[in-house]
Formats: C-alpha cells, structure tokens, sequence
C-alpha cells in the first residue's frame, strides 16, 4: 500500500487531484478513452472542486460513483448530486456520467437498470476514488449489510447490487467487490484521526473484519491512501 499524508485537506485534494488527472490522461493516451468511478459521503467535495479543473481532454472521461443512497438526485443525501455539483464543471463538465440511480420502486430494480447502463463504462476501471466511514465501510458495503458476504464475494458476478442495512440510513446501490478491486489504480481518501486509527488498525489485524480490508486486500493493483487530519482539527 502506497500511503501518502498531508498536512492540510487542501494540500490533500491538490496532490490528488494531480495524480487522479496523471492517471486519466494515461488512459486516454493509450486507450482514447477513461474511466473514472467516484465515492459520495462529505469527504471528496474539495477534491472534487480541484479535479473539475485539471485540463485534460474530459470529453473522453466516463464517470461513475462507487456507490449511491437510494435517494432522488435532488437530495442533498444523492451521490449523483455531489458529483453533477462539485465534479462536472469547469474543465470536467464535458465528462459524460453514467449515474446509478433511477426512478424506479425498488432498490433492486435500480441495480438492474444500473447493470444495463454501466456497458457503457469501459471496465476494468481506470481510476476508483474510494472513502471510508468510522465503522470501517467503504462503497455501500456496510458491516451490518444483510447481504455482505455477497457484496464481498470476490466472483459476485454483477456489476451493482442493491443494499439494505440497518446503519446505511436508506436503501443503497453499490458497485461490487471484483469491479472496484481490479480498478488500474484504486485510491481511498480519508481525512481525521477517527478515520485513521480505524484503518491502521483494520489493516494490522491478523485476518479481515471490516469492508475496508476485504477490499484492500482484493486490489489486483497497490492501493494509494490519501490522508490528512480532519477539515475541523485545522481550524
Ligand atoms: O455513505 C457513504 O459514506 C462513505 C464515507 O463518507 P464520508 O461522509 O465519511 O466521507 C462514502 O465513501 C460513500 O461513498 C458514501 O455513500
């Protein structure tokens, strides 16, 4: 694992923004086009707003999330929101998006509606931008999910499972294991002490207990870590 600190969240999404940009425009020169999947939640907001305004050539770049709430993309909850808000301007608003929600009953129906779409993404992806909460969950792969051993099956077959756990909040859609651990490069981003002190110490533990090292340990490629204190401890 390749772990990289930083001493401000600003410092932190500059740094990455300029080697998630590195790693698109190499796909773009070697394949012509890019595939980039992106995780929600509060923590990538300012990485977002830097990588907006990387130039590269965004009309060959497909976005995608990592995960989703299974909210409409008005709420201030969606992952969809965030990213069409933060990423998909300046320089990246010529990206094409590939969302994972629809207006369907179900989270299960969405999934499969997400399945059909997501040909469009060139798979393996070439970047996935991963975060991670206190409770060790990264994706929408909770501790406390009812199907966890089938989102953390490294031969689930699917692209896009629908998950019901109790500690999520709402329904969600997530992209399963094997896509998200054969990414040509897979980073998490995680900022705060509590962050990191779960992961350093999921990391160390004999054997996996949380989603965080399942997926970790998955990676077909060395994992960067993104860390810096949180935005609070700076103030
Ligand atoms: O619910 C989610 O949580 C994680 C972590 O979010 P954060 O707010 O603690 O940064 C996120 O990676 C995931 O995409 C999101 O759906």
């Amino acid at each position: 694992m390749n772990w990289k600190e930083f001493a401000s969240a600003q410092a932190l999404a500059q740094a990455q923004a300029d080697e998630v940009a590195g790693w698109l425009s190499d796909a773009i020169a070697t394949k012509n086009v890019a595939s980039l999947a992106v995780s929600g939640g509060k923590t990538p907001a300012r990485f977002f707003e830097v990588l907006s305004t990387r130039v590269l050539d965004w009309s060959k770049v497909t976005v995608t999330l990592v995960d989703e709430r299974f909210v409409p993309p008005t709420s201030d909850r969606s992952n969809e929101k965030l990213t069409r808000d933060a990423l998909l301007r300046n320089e990246a608003a010529k990206a094409h998006f590939v969302p994972l929600y629809s207006e369907v009953d179900t989270p299960e129906a969405a999934a499969e509606k997400a399945e059909y779409r997501l040909v469009e993404v060139h798979f393996p992806l070439d970047v996935v931008v991963l975060g991670m909460g206190t409770n060790g969950h990264t994706a929408s792969f909770f501790p406390d999910a009812e199907n966890l051993s089938e989102l953390l099956d490294p031969k689930t077959p699917q692209t896009v499972l629908a998950v019901h756990a109790a500690s999520a909040g709402e329904p969600r859609l997530t992209l399963t294991l094997p896509r998200l651990a054969e990414a040509r490069h897979l980073l998490l981003h995680i900022e705060g002490g509590d962050k990191r002190d779960v992961f350093d110490e999921e990391m160390s533990a004999d054997t996996p207990r949380l989603p965080i090292r399942f997926v970790m340990d998955a990676a077909t490629s060395e994992p960067s870590v993104y860390w810096a204190p949180s935005k609070e401890s700076q103030r």
